[in-house]
């Protein structure tokens, strides 16, 4: 670019200049290189200015197609023991022609997290420990890991296709997903693609029911308001549920189906995978993109039931209702009377929902929002919503090409919902008759 502005140029010699770049060409080079300089007088400032901003349009544009190329961020969370590092094993193993970074993040005794970043690139793989001094992942990540793994990235273009991000047994992976997806930052190079939860087939259910709030990990005090275990919320945000050491309650069928039922009762949409030694195919797990418009409506279709809730701290709620009228309804009343108080807990929705069971006064909570919303009347669109607690986004969607969605859908995951009131809340909202 700044090449441009030593072009000396003397329209009554050399003829008109070439038009302006425009970014296409190809041989951009030989154009500049035609255009002779003869020494004399200097071409005007407007006109370098303005090839100037046509040049950087075309560095933009070359940096979007880059853009382009983000990399998918999984996050592999699950319970203790559960047999998360056994999945990164396979993963790495069997995606050995897949350029596959690894962040592992362990708990030492120390309670000093000692991150790993290796990039297994063939069958070199380089190292970078990162010691992040804070006791929790999710909330140093923000600053000190975010650079860390943009500064991996660009230290190897090209050499990463995908970033699989492994937390320790008790980190919460909400705030690490919406670090991921919320950053304006980490937009430049890495997307969170989805969540993977492990899970120990032989003991989540004593996990899920060890509510007592005093629960140690690792000697650490972990509290938890409203008696939930870190487990909780590891399955309410899976997006795909690894079944592991199946080889502990293969012989016992009231035991697999226990388990199904109560892991649906917390999360309906997740696909479930039961595994020995986190055995499975890496397509299953790998660009699931969870968290951008296209796939929402699949995974939505995915749910299975009405997810009624029989567990009444975690559960999913899953609501259809008709399409919206046009963009003042979606706005004015979809957004600013149901969804925003339902999230953000307002008097609306408390005053709507304080209806509920005992649980209900103020510790109800949606963990995972996922909605497929149509617009109909002059300027008909689809919206998809993607939300990790008290915060959501909007991303155009499209609806299946056989246009069958011809409904919406919203999908809630979280604490002490109800799917009574939360409809009422809803009906009243669109006035429903
Ligand atoms: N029986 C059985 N053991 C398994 C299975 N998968 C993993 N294991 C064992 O369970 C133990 C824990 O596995 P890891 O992969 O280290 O579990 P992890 O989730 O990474 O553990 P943390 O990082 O400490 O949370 C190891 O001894 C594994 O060999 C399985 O399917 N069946
Ligand atoms: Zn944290």
């Amino acid at each position: 670019m700044s090449a441009l502005r030593n072009i000396k140029y003397n329209e009554e010699e050399d003829g008109e200049l070439p038009s302006l770049v425009t970014g296409e060409e190809t041989n951009l080079q030989e154009i500049l290189k035609n255009v002779s300089y003869d020494g004399g007088n200097i071409v005007s400032d407007a006109k370098v200015e303005r090839v100037n901003k046509q040049m950087e349009s075309v560095d933009n544009n070359m940096n979007g197609s880059q853009k382009r190329k983000r990399i998918p961020v999984s996050i592999i969370t699950g319970y203790l023991g559960s047999g998360k590092s056994t999945l990164l094993e396979k993963i790495a193993l069997k995606g050995a022609d897949k350029k596959i970074a690894v962040i592992l993040n362990e708990f030492g005794d120390s309670s000093e997290i000692e991150k790993a970043m290796t990039i297994k690139n063939g069958s070199s793989s380089y190292q970078e420990w990162l010691d992040l001094g804070n006791g929790c992942l999710c909330c140093s990540l923000k600053n000190i890991g975010v650079k860390a793994i943009e500064d991996m990235v660009e230290r190897s273009p090209g050499k990463i296709d995908y970033i699989l991000l492994e937390t320790s047994g008790i980190a919460d992976p909400a705030p690490i997903a919406k670090m991921f997806w919320q950053d304006e930052g980490l937009n430049s190079s890495v997307y969170i693609d989805g969540i993977i939860t492990v899970l120990d087939c032989e003991h989540i259910l004593k996990c899920l029911d060890d509510v007592s709030v005093d629960a140690h990990w690792h000697g650490d005090k972990v509290g938890l308001e409203g008696n939930l275990t870190i487990a909780h919320f590891q399955l309410a945000m899976a997006d795909r549920i690894i079944m592991n050491k199946y080889d502990k309650i293969e012989h016992s069928p009231n035991t697999i189906k226990q388990l199904q039922k109560r892991i649906r009762e917390i999360n309906c949409i997740a696909p479930m995978y039961f595994t020995k030694y986190s055995e499975t195919s890496i397509d299953k797990l790998l660009d699931i993109h969870a968290y951008d418009s296209i796939r929402v409506s699949d995974i939505l279709d995915n749910s299975v039931g009405g997810g009624t809730i029989h567990d009444h701290r975690m559960g999913t709620v899953m609501l259809t209702f008709r399409p919206l009228r046009d963009e003042e309804e979606y706005n004015e009343k979809f957004l600013k009377q149901f969804l925003q108080p339902l999230l953000w807990k307002n008097f609306g929705a408390l005053a709507v929902l304080e209806g509920g069971s005992e649980h209900n006064e103020h510790n109800w909570e949606v963990q995972r929002t996922k909605g497929l919303i149509l617009i109909e009347g002059n300027k008909p669109a689809v919206r998809v919503i993607q939300g990790v607690r008290d915060t959501y986004d909007v991303f155009p969607g499209r609806c299946d090409d056989d246009g069958s969605q011809k409904e919406c859908k919203i999908v809630l995951i979280g604490k002490y919902l109800e799917k009574g009131s939360i409809e009422k809340l809803l009906h009243e909202t669109l006035n429903y008759n």
